[in-house]
């Protein structure tokens, strides 16, 4: 489904050329979740942000490489193009739900005026689209919480709301950059467990990005491990956490208590997670 190849972005700073990413290739098939992981720097942001052109720098340039989402290359799409991908086809889950929401609107007019984006529903039927979206990412109280502006719910709540709005559209794509950065350890695991329903109930596609392999462990099928800009390793999750070959994944895989690498919730195998899908449609 999405295929990046050979991708290489530069930023052209004052102080010279950084070469930010090198020659990478990802794909993400229909279903998978794939670990993209590093530590700060590794160029995974720059990598997940090119895919939806929003690298938000005139600096930066793609010197090579392309980005196929079913086929058809991001990179030689306009921006008016992209912002039509962005939400229908692929949804964003940013690492900090606070610059997501509007500070001085409800949660309510902003989850309507996307929902009315993406439908043509009137008000009242997009407020009712609202609840059951909220209703889905397992909000307590959602015509309360509609009501509500963005300080006056936790960190967890407002990272569902983020992610029910990215949800919206039905994206067959989540691009995830560090969702739960942010949060204490009970809601981070909250929150990467209602991704990983979400993947198994609506069949998305999610793109991890994560400095964790905590997270890997817990929910990616695959993962791609990035060190100063390049891939030094990529393979399914059991493979790369039982046996890494780069020393770089071993030392990432070994800061990591093995208590947290324990607990894994992606035991069902992709193959039945579709067949549910298929049993509830
Ligand atoms: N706007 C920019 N101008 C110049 N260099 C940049 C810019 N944005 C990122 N870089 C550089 O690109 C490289 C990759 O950064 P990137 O943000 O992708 O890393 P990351 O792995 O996502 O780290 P983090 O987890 O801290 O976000 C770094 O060397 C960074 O300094």
């Amino acid at each position: 489904m999405l295929e990046i190849s050979n991708l290489s972005v530069d930023f052209h700073t004052d102080g010279g050329v950084v070469h930010a990413v090198k020659d990478v290739s990802i794909t993400v098939g229909e279903g998978e979740i794939r670990g993209l992981v590093g530590e700060s720097g590794s160029g995974k942001s720059v990598t997940s942000m090119t895919i939806l052109g929003l690298l938000g720098t005139r600096r930066a340039r793609v010197s090579s490489g392309e980005i196929l989402l079913n086929g058809t290359n991001l990179l030689e799409m306009s921006q008016k193009e992209l912002g039509r991908i962005r939400g229908r086809q692929i949804g964003l889950v940013s690492q900090n739900a606070l610059s997501a929401l509007d500070p001085s609107f409800t949660i309510g007019s902003q989850m309507i005026e996307v929902i009315r984006l993406h439908q043509k529903l009137s008000r009242a039927a997009a407020y009712e689209e609202a609840v059951r979206s909220l209703e889905r990412v397992g909000m307590p109280d959602p015509p309360q919480k509609l009501r509500a502006y963005q300080h006056q719910l936790s960190g967890g709540q407002r990272q569902r709301v983020v992610i029910a709005m990215a949800l919206v559209a039905r994206p067959a794509l989540l691009l995830a950059d560090e969702p739960t950065t942010a949060l204490d350890a009970t809601v981070q695991k909250q929150i990467l467990d209602l991704l990983l329903e979400i993947n198994r109930d609506l069949g998305t596609a999610i793109l991890m990005v994560t400095h964790d392999f905590g997270v890997v462990s817990h929910m990616c099928d695959s993962v791609t491990v990035m060190r100063k800009g390049s891939v030094v390793e990529q393979g399914s999750a059991d493979q790369v956490l039982t046996a890494p070959e780069h020393p770089y994944t071993r030392s990432l895989i070994s800061s990591v208590p093995k208590l947290r690498l324990d607990d894994t919730a992606r035991a069902v195998p992709r193959a039945e997670r579709r067949l549910h899908v298929f049993q509830e449609a």
